[in-house]
Order: C-alpha cells, then sequence, then structure tokens
C-alpha cells in the first residue's frame, strides 16, 4: 500500500504471448523423401510452441498471488517474463520495480559455503559492506541451518537449499518477489516460517507472486491466485475460490474423469462458480443419515 494506504499496481501484464520456436520429430515424419538429406547436414525442422496465449492481469501492493496449473501450462514462462528474464512474443510487461526471482534453481554455487553463497547473493544484490553484516544476520535467523550454514552447499538436502535460497532472496526486501516451487521443498517448521517472511513482505507493501502445483500452498499462503491452463487464464480470483476450483479440476484429471474435468474447465473459463458436485452429494448423504 503507498503511503495514503491506498494499493497500488505493481505489475502490469497486457496480452502477453511468448511462442518458442521448438525442435520436432513430428515435423521430420512430414518432410517426406527430403527427410534423410536435411537432417543429415544438421537441419532441424521447428514448430512454434504457443506457451502463453494472451495473457493480461494486473497486481497490487500488499497482494500474495498464487501461480497455479499443472505442468506444462506456462507458469515458469509467464514469471521469467516478469523478471525480465525473457521477452514476450508480443504484448507487454511492466513493473514498477525490478522484481526478484527466486527460483529452485538460483545460481548458487555448490562448493562455497551456505554463508559465502547468501555474502555473494548480496552483493551481486548490490549490498554495501555494512548493509551485509546486517543482513547477513537476518538470513541465518531465517534459513534457520545451524552449523551447516559452514558447510559447502552441495551437501545440503533440496529442502534446505531451498530455505537459503528462500531467506536471501527476501532480505533483500524486494518490492515485488517471484517465487518458483521453492516453498514446495521445505518442511513444515520451514514453511511456517516462509509463510510469516511473505507475510512480512506483504505488510510492508511488497508483491509476491508464487508458483507451484500445489492449490493447497496457495490456500495457506496467498490472498488471490491465478490459474493457468494451456498458455491462458482460467481463473483470477480470491485465493481459495481458485484453488478449490483447481484442485477439483485436477482431481478429476487424476481418476481420468475427462468429461468432467471438461466440463469444470469450461464453466472455470466462463467465471461460473465451480461446483463441488462430490462434497455437495456428500453433504446430502450425511443429512439423509
Ligand atoms: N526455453 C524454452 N524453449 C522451448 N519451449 C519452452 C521453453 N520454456 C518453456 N517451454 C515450453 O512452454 C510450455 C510452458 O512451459 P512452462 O515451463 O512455462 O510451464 P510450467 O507451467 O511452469 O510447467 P511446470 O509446472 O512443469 O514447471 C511447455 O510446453 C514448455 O515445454
Amino acid at each position: 500500500m503507498g503511503r495514503s494506504g491506498e494499493a497500488y499496481p505493481t505489475v502490469v501484464v497486457e496480452a502477453v504471448t511468448r511462442t518458442f520456436q521448438v525442435p520436432s520429430l513430428e515435423a521430420e515424419q512430414d518432410l517426406g523423401p527430403v527427410k534423410g538429406a536435411m537432417t543429415r547436414v544438421g537441419w532441424r525442422p521447428k514448430v512454434p510452441l504457443e506457451a502463453l496465449k494472451g495473457v493480461s492481469f494486473t497486481t497490487h501492493s500488499g497482494e500474495a498471488i498464487g501461480v497455479i496449473g499443472r505442468n506444462g501450462s506456462g507458469k515458469s514462462t509467464l514469471l521469467r517474463l516478469i523478471a525480465g528474464l525473457d521477452v514476450p512474443t508480443s504484448g507487454s510487461v511492466t513493473t514498477t520495480s525490478t522484481p526478484v526471482l527466486l527460483g529452485v534453481n538460483a545460481a548458487l554455487q555448490p562448493e562455497l559455503s551456505g554463508l559465502d553463497n547468501a555474502r555473494l547473493g548480496l552483493l551481486a544484490m548490490g549490498f554495501t559492506p555494512e548493509q551485509l553484516q546486517r543482513t547477513i544476520v537476518k538470513i541465518t535467523e531465517q534459513a534457520d541451518l545451524g552449523r551447516a550454514i559452514h558447510r559447502p552447499m552441495k551437501t545440503y538436502s533440496s529442502g534446505m537449499g531451498a530455505r537459503l535460497r528462500f531467506a536471501i532472496a527476501t532480505a533483500a526486501e524486494p518490492e515485488i518477489l517471484l517465487i518458483d516451487e521453492a516453498l514446495a521443498t521445505g518442511d513444515d517448521a520451514s514453511r511456517e516460517r516462509a509463510e510469516r517472511r511473505m507475510e512480512e513482505i506483504r505488510e510492508r507493501a511488497g508483491t509476491v507472486l508464487l508458483v507451484t502445483h500445489s492449490g493447497k500452498t496457495v490456500e495457506e499462503t496467498c490472498s488471490r491466485a491465478i490459474w493457468v491452463n494451456d498458455g491462458i487464464i482460467v481463473h483470477d480470483g480470491p485465493a481459495v475460490e481458485t484453488a478449490r476450483a483447481y484442485r477439483w479440476w485436477a482431481w478429476n484429471i487424476a481418476q481420468g474423469e475427462t468429461e468432467v474435468a471438461d466440463r469444470l474447465l469450461a464453466e472455470a473459463l466462463r467465471g461460473s462458480p465451480v461446483t463441488d458436485r462430490r462434497s455437495r452429494r456428500r453433504t446430502a448423504v450425511k443429512e439423509q443419515g
């Protein structure tokens, strides 16, 4: 929120598309008799892959927004575009300040200790030596790795690495924090600490965008959620409502109930509330009993 307490826009995504040109064996089949000659000279036919097909939304100060969707739906591509690590094929992304992207693969050095990685991370983010001293203490507390902070990062479990990355990225107190699945690997205690930290960032009028497959994480940590499927936004609304609609759809996919899933997707796209018929049936049975 601004000084007046009003929420203000922090990220504006307008009609964004992103098309990748990807080599495809399928396209090679279509070449017919010239296929052998063409591929022998090292040429590989490419097909366009539309990872994002016209996505628009605006985030505001003080919002924590979950971006949910199944594998390959376009979530990470969207986050990379907002971070400025990639450019849209068409459309635009505008941000009020430089976002900090915290990814599971954030570039930390496996041979260096957690502490040295934290120092390097802060220097890369432009911290002065005095600021660095103060912030290192905060990172050590947030990561809560005990003496392991002095060990090389290559000896860390994936959850320990995730905790350190989260602590480094949030120490910068960014106005816009982008998190790609980093909370998924932590245990309950570290997830709670991470959630508290996200809450602090929101309270300082920051915006947090969290990419995840987990509808549950979104319900627990976010105020709003954007459900992305096949490069388009299916639903953008309150976190609990959107995450439940997504989870119910994903459950039906997992059960092989594709017709129900297709109907739910169509309803969500139309903006109508997605009915959880399963829970309604259970309630009815309970009432009868
Ligand atoms: N650099 C790239 N080159 C070619 N195709 C890409 C590239 N990055 C992403 N894609 C494709 O774009 C689509 C969306 O990928 P993206 O990584 O954004 O999905 P996601 O929703 O984050 O998936 P996941 O949940 O599995 O991480 C996928 O079909 C993927 O194969």
